[in-house]
């Protein structure tokens, strides 16, 4: 006799157990560092009160615990709403289905951003930049002005221009296309950050963990460049670094530079 015929264990429910595993496993690592964690921990301690209320009988509380629990499944989809987008995104990130999405040349793009980059770094002027993959930004496009122009040098510079009514807020480019100026992208609240990180910073982000966009910062204050993709930040980078990074997200035959050292990584 095996174990498998101790435990009556089929190979369907070895599956099942993988399978459960795995979405814990996954969704244990896009809560970590995030708020939601607390909120879980939350959770479970309402159950534990939940399991004793039940094991004594206690009537009154029972009832609040039933009115509770109707609206458990409504109020679990609302709290952990970034968290169940960012899972549905990786399983969306299927490596089969991106095979037939086609990309445009983006080598214009990544060499006209880069030179816009390299000259705000060197005047100190805050950028927020940020590249559409697959997953469309629409919402967030629809919060700033529509500008609909090709990528260019200037035009970026001119936009983050400290006079300029467009520079507060993110560029958003979609394909090779600047899609709009002045947009509003979420704030991540990840504990993993430094603290010291501002607004802008953690803007970018935020986008990078509810979307597979990718973002480029200037920071006003130091010149620093950054860059974000899935939820993490990739601080102080060179613009060649940038222009591999940029290249690699857009898909395009990188130039041979070094490739660049993960140094500041802050997973959020
Ligand atoms: N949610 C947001 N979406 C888009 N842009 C934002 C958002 N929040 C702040 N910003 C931009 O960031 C600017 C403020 O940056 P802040 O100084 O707080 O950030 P920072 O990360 O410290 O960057 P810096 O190093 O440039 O100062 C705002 O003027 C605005 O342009």
């Amino acid at each position: 006799m095996t174990l498998f015929d101790i435990l009556r264990l089929g190979f369907g429910d070895v599956v099942e157990i993988g399978l459960v595993a795995f979405i814990l496993y996954q969704l244990y690592r896009l809560m970590r560092g995030t708020i939601a964690v607390q909120i879980a921990v939350g959770l479970l301690a309402l159950f534990v009160v939940q399991g004793v209320v039940w094991a004594f009988d206690m009537t009154v509380l029972s009832t609040v615990f039933n009115y509770f629990n109707q609206v458990f499944l409504l109020a679990v989809i609302v709290i952990f709403q970034p968290e169940i987008r960012r899972l549905l995104l990786v399983l969306g990130k299927n490596p089969i289905v991106r095979r037939f999405v086609t990309s445009s040349d983006q080598s214009e793009v990544v060499k006209e951003t880069v030179g816009a980059v390299e000259e705000m770094a060197s005047t100190q002027t805050g950028a927020l930049i940020a590249f559409q993959r697959t997953t469309g930004l629409r919402s967030y496009i629809e919060t700033g002005e529509p500008l609909g122009a090709d990528v260019s040098r200037d035009l970026l510079l001119t936009i983050f221009y400290g006079q300029n009514p467009l520079h507060d807020g993110a560029v958003i480019i979609g394909g090779r296309r600047i899609e709009a100026a002045r947009c509003i992208l979420p704030v991540s609240t990840s504990m993993k950050l430094s603290p010291q990180l501002g607004l802008r910073h953690r803007a970018a982000v935020g986008l990078t963990e509810q979307t597979d966009a990718f973002v480029v910062v200037v920071s006003e204050e130091t010149g620093n460049i950054s860059v974000s993709r899935d939820g993490a930040l990739i601080s102080n980078i060179t613009t060649d670094e940038l222009q591999t990074y940029l290249s690699n997200a857009l898909s395009v035959e990188s130039p041979s530079v070094s490739a660049p050292s993960p140094r500041s990584r802050v997973p959020a």
